[in-house]
This record gives structure tokens, C-alpha cells and sequence, in this order.
């Protein structure tokens, strides 16, 4: 079946629908979609947050009629929010009337920077495994919709599988559960989303995988400190987050303003990871501070949050994530395959160290 055919049979199938006020679905201006791409579904009806709950029927019908299709990978009918402003500050916990998505997850950890192309993404990666070599399960999910980078990174090809009960399966990568929101929605599709969308969107398809009993979930977040970042980081009840910068000047001052954007929503800074820190000449060994050095650890000081560790640049790391197999997967005995494992230990120890601010993740907010 072709994604034409698809496209009919889910207007077909969408069309004996009926909104809550008895109008027909397809004709709903709130109602997008439905796009197919790839024999992947995605339809959005936005909503408000009161008008959410009066929709979840219908969202429930479109999306078991879609999967009941043959030969569709994947249907999500996602409520998304659009409100211009992202909703003020959640105080935790969270809204008691939150479903309870990842109960088997214990922490979800948020890897960000605020400016993008800083090497956040190959950071999130090196940690998830640095975490696995603890012993721990790990899953990781690519919430960049924009630019997915994680299936290159983890060399994960095809679609994800839909298991018993219809949820996705996440990928397996070296130990890793894996994900990708690139592999959910079309980038299209997205593009239209803003932040508050962008986070029901997100919230909404956490539940639809079967990540299993989890230690940690890894969220790669999309770079950049806006209304998309804010409101995943306000959406997501996030246990702590990771904050990646090279030592630029203006590097740093983003870096100042993911700080400042987790601080707001609570969530505690886990530590600041310098990134291309500095680059030793392969030729005469000689160490060059190409962008500076010591920026992030000064900042990390100044803004009291734990330094994590520098990374530097180097030719090894730029191959192996290129090429899908990961340093700490490649040589975790090797120089910078134990700095990722020891930084990833020290960000589960702070996990786990019983203190008031680090919460385990106990529910994710839908719509
Ligand atoms: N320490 C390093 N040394 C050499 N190359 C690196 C290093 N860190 C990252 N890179 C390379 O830099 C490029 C960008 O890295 P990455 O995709 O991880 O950045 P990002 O911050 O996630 O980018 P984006 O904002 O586009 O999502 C990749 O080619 C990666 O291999």
C-alpha cells in the first residue's frame, strides 16, 4: 500500500468520526492531517488545556482506526496545545490529574545547550552509555524533531516495530533503548508545531512507546532556550539536566540561559560538560585552546552547579559518532571513553544521593 492509498483509506477511516459536538472530525478547523509519510500517520487537533479532556475520546477513536489500517507503521493523533506563551510555572508536583506515561521509568535526564551544533547530542549519547556501563538500563529518545541526529549517531536504520499492544517498540543500540522523534512525526508536520505543541506532541508519544523498566531515559533535547525548550522542560517531569557548552564566549552566555530556563521550571542543574575543549595536536602532541579554556568551568563555578568534565576536540570522537559506533561503545577503556563513564557515574551518583531537589520521575504531563 502506497502512502496515497494510505491517505485514502485514513480519510475513509476518519471520516465516520464525529467531533464531541456532533460535527464531522476531517472537518474540524482544529484538526490537521492527516500526513502520511512513509506509512507513518500523524494527525493533530489543537486544543486548550480545559477543552483537552472532552477530546481524549475522539483522539482514542482516530487512533485505533488508523493503526487498524494495513501496512501503517505508525498513528498519532496528538492533542497539541497552542498557546502563545507557555502555561506559567508548574509547582511540583505536577497536576494531580497527570496520567502516570513512564511508570517504569525511575529518572529522566534532559541533555541540552543552548546554542546548537556544540556536540550535545554525541554527549547525550557517550552518557547513555557511560550509564550502561554502570550496570544501568538506559533508554534515550531524540526530541530533536528538526534534526534528529541520534539514529546516525546509534547507526539505527529502518522503522521502530509496534509490539503487542500496539505501542512502539524502541530501537536497540548497543545496550541502548533507543528513539527518535524523526521516526514518529514527518518533519513537516512539526515545523508548524510551537513550543507548547511541540510538548504536548512530546509528552503524548513518550506514552505511546514501550520503553520497559527503565534506570534512566535520556532526552536529547532540541538546542536553544525558547518556547519549545521551556516547555518540555515544564511538560516533562525531568529528574535533572545536563548542560553542554564548547568554551566560546557566546556559547556560554546560552549555556547561562538554559541554566536559568531549567532553574525556573525547578529542575536541578546535574552539571555543566565542556565540550571541544581543547584540541592536542596529533602530530606533536601539543594541546591547543582553540575556543579558550576553562569558560564552562568557570561559569559552572559562578552559577554554583557541579562541572562535569571537559571534552576535548578531537579526530576520534568526530569518526566514531559519525560513523554510528560511539566512543564509550568503541574503547570504554580509553581515555575519553572513561571520562564519559566517570561523568556519567557521578551524574547517577547525584541521582541517586538522597537530597530534596532530585526527585525520580514519577509523571509525565499529557496535553
Ligand atoms: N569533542 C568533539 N570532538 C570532535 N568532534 C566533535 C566533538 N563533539 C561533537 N563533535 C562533532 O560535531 C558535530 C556536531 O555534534 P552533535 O551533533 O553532537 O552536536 P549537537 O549540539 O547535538 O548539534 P545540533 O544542535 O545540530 O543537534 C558532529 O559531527 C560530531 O561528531
Amino acid at each position: 500500500m502506497s502512502d496515497d492509498q494510505i491517505l485514502q483509506a485514513a480519510r475513509q477511516v476518519l471520516s465516520g468520526l464525529k467531533m464531541p459536538d456532533g460535527s464531522p472530525f476531517l472537518d474540524a478547523s482544529a484538526v490537521s492531517g492527516p500526513v502520511v509519510l512513509e506509512g507513518r500517520v500523524t494527525v493533530s487537533i489543537t486544543t486548550t488545556s480545559q477543552a483537552a479532556i472532552a477530546l481524549t475520546d475522539v483522539r482514542t477513536q482516530a487512533e485505533v482506526a488508523l493503526r487498524a489500517i494495513p501496512l501503517v507503521q505508525s498513528a498519532f493523533v496528538v492533542l497539541t496545545n497552542d498557546q502563545a506563551t507557555p502555561p506559567p510555572r508548574l509547582v511540583s508536583p505536577p497536576k494531580p490529574a497527570a496520567a502516570k506515561v513512564l511508570p517504569d521509568v525511575r529518572h529522566v535526564i534532559a541533555v541540552a545547550s543552548g546554542k546548537g551544533g556544540v556536540g550535545k547530542s554525541t554527549t547525550a549519547v557517550n552518557l547513555a552509555l557511560g550509564l550502561r556501563a554502570n550496570g544501568l538500563k538506559v533508554g534515550i529518545l531524540d526530541a530533536d524533531i528538526h534534526g534528529p541526529s541520534i539514529p546516525t549517531l546509534l547507526a539505527l536504520h529502518g522503522q521502530p516495530r509496534m509490539g503487542k499492544d500496539r505501542r512502539l517498540l524502541p530501537m536497540q543500540s548497543n545496550g541502548l533503548s533507543a528513539m527518535s522523534m524523526g521516526m514518529m512525526v514527518d518533519a513537516e508536520t512539526a515545523m508548524v508545531w510551537r513550543g507548547p505543541m511541540v510538548m504536548s506532541a512530546i509528552t503524548q508519544m513518550l506514552a505511546e512507546v514501550d520503553w520497559g523498566v527503565l534506570d534512566v531515559l535520556i532526552v536529547d533535547m532540541p538546542p536553544g532556550t525558547g518556547d519549545a525548550q521551556l516547555a518540555i522542560a515544564q511538560g516533562t517531569t525531568l529528574s535533572g539536566a545536563v548542560i553542554v557548552s564548547t568554551p566560546q564566549d557566546l556559547a556560554l552566555i546560552d549555556a547561562r540561559r538554559g541554566i536559568a530556563m531549567f532553574r525556573k521550571v525547578d529542575v536541578p542543574i546535574l552539571g555543566v560538560i565542556e565540550n571541544m575543549a581543547h584540541f592536542t595536536c596529533t602530530q606533536c602532541g601539543t594541546q591547543h585552546a582553540l575556543f579558550g579554556t576553562g569558560g564552562a568551568q568557570a561559569e559552572a563555578q559562578r552559577l554554583n552547579v557541579p562541572f562535569l568534565g571537559a571534552i576535548p576536540l578531537t579526530m576520534d570522537l568526530r569518526v566514531a559518532s559519525d560513523s554510528g559506533q560511539p566512543i564509550v561503545a568503541r574503547d570504554p577503556d580509553g581515555p575519553l571513553g572513561r571520562l564519559y563513564i566517570d561523568m556519567a557515574t557521578r551524574i547517577w551518583s547525584q541521582l541517586t544521593k538522597p537530597q530534596p531537589d532530585i526527585k525520580p520521575t514519577q509523571t509525565l504531563q499529557g496535553a
